[in-house]
Formats: structure tokens, sequence, C-alpha cells
């Protein structure tokens, strides 16, 4: 299975203007790479330009995407995209289809693995209960607007592992759920880091998250990375003033 997905050199614009310059970061299977920074910095962009699945109206002016080594090209970069490569969105119920049962959604995604049939609803089952749905037979036959927030980000995330991703992309997967449902959220992302071997990148603005979760950080602004470090020295020794500013503003809120 691959080990590393590397993008290195990107650069992205909307006409004239730079939105993402020289960007460069590795993910690595089992580890949690933390993106941070100021809104707007680019971190979303960068994570859909892994995926080549850029807005309309900006584009890559360059850089590479490889997998352990390899460069891929926009063929390579859609085969991987829902197999090797998950993406869990902000907003789930923006991923599924609300005319679409959410059982539909899975036979749909576990027929393209070749599963149908009563492996494929074994299948289903296994991964509602493994993402935490403690009655998993009650939920296919329901539709995405009769699932709460955070179940429907659990069915995506299930809905994700169905092709058995080596890596998974997360832009601020917990950002419209309430803190309960954010911190099962997480536990559940830290748990398919450690039980699967999935390599996640999380764009994230929560420090807390980022203390929680990462092995290491990269930080964001204008386009650019302007630190990476591991988890424990950017918290120590934080070097750029952005850092320093986000540590300063997360310590001020929870350590007064
Ligand atoms: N479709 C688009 N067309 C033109 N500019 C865009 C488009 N999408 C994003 N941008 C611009 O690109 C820059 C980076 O946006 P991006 O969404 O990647 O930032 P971000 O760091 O993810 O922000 P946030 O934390 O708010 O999600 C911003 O200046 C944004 O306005």
């Amino acid at each position: 299975m691959s080990r590393v997905l590397t993008v290195s050199g990107l650069h992205l614009a909307a006409g004239a203007r730079a939105l993402v310059q020289g960007v460069s970061l590795s993910l690595r299977r089992g580890q949690v790479l933390a993106m941070l920074g100021r809104s707007g910095g680019g971190k979303s962009l960068t994570t859909l330009a892994l995926l080549d699945l850029l807005p309309a109206g900006v584009s890559r002016l360059g850089g590479e995407v490889s997998l352990d080594g390899m460069v891929l090209d926009r063929a390579g970069q859609a085969a991987l995209r829902g197999a090797t490569l998950g993406y869990v969105q902000q907003a789930p119920r923006a991923g599924f289809n609300p005319l679409v049962s959410i059982g539909r959604h899975f036979e749909e995604t576990l027929a393209r693995e070749g599963l149908r049939g009563g492996a494929a609803r074994r299948r289903m089952l296994e991964l509602l209960r493994d993402v935490g749905f403690e009655a998993p037979d009650s939920v296919p036959r329901l539709y995405p607007s009769q699932l709460s927030g955070g179940m429907l980000q659990r069915a995506m995330i299930a809905l994700t592992l169905c092709r058995n991703p080596a890596f998974l992309l997360a832009d601020e997967p917990t950002t419209d759920l309430d803190l309960v449902v954010q911190a099962q959220i997480l536990d559940l992302l830290d748990r398919l880091v450690a039980e699967r071997g999935i390599g996640l990148l999380l764009v994230t603005h929560d420090l807390s998250v980022v203390a929680r979760l990462a092995d290491e950080v990269a930080v964001m602004e204008d386009g650019t990375i302007v630190e990476q470090q591991p988890v424990r020295s950017f918290f120590d020794t934080p070097r750029h003033p952005r850092s320093r500013a986000l540590l300063a503003a997360h310590r001020a809120l929870y350590e007064s």
C-alpha cells in the first residue's frame, strides 16, 4: 500500500492573482499532518489541488503531486481520488445526494470495489458500526435530511472507508458540529489513523485539535507555508510570528 503522498512546488492562481506559491508537503501513512493558518491562507485550495478538484477559475501553474516518489499526471490523480485518497469535507450534507438513501450511496461506492448484494450489505453495516452507529441496520434506509450533521459526518467517513483509502484529507471536518460531536468525530479520525495506518491531512483552526491529534504542523499564510515542525517543537518553540500569534491567542482563550 502507498506510503507517502507529496506535493511539491505547488503554484495556484486565479487569473493574475497568485493564491498558493511554492507549497511543498508530505503526508505519511499512520501520521497526522495538521494544516492551520489564517482564513484565506490557501489551505483548502492546497487540499483540493491534491485531489485535482480545483474550483473553476483557479488554475495550477506549477507543482507536482507524487505517490511514493512517482509523479502523477491528471489521470493518475483522478484514479487516486476516492480510492487511495479519501476526502472528508466541512459540510457533509453537500457530499450526499438528498434524493438518494444512505444505503444507495454505499451500494454505488461498494460496487466500485466489486462488492454487491449480501457482501456489500455486510461491509456497509460493518463500516457504519465501525464509525459509531450503534444500530447500523436502521441507517441505510434513511435519507440525508433524516440524519444530524454529526451522523452525516460519520456516514461520510464510513463511505470514504469503503474504498480502503491510504490517506484522508479532512478540511475542517468538525466545524459545523457541536462540541460533543466534534470530540467524537476527532476520536474516530484518531482511531482510523492508529488502527488502519491512514495518513491524515487535517485542516483546522483549532490548536487543541492540533495538540491532540497531530504529529506534524504546517502553518499557511498568504499562500505559502511559513512554518513546518513536529507538533512538540511547534508548541515549545514556534518560529514564525503567525505561529506565535496563533499560540498566544489560544493560550489567552484557554489558560486565563
Ligand atoms: N474559486 C476561487 N476563485 C478565486 N479565488 C479563490 C477561489 N477559491 C478561493 N480563492 C481565494 O484563494 C485564497 C485561498 O483560499 P482557501 O479557501 O484555500 O483559504 P483557506 O486557508 O482554506 O481559508 P479558510 O480557513 O477560510 O477555509 C483566498 O484568498 C480565496 O479568496
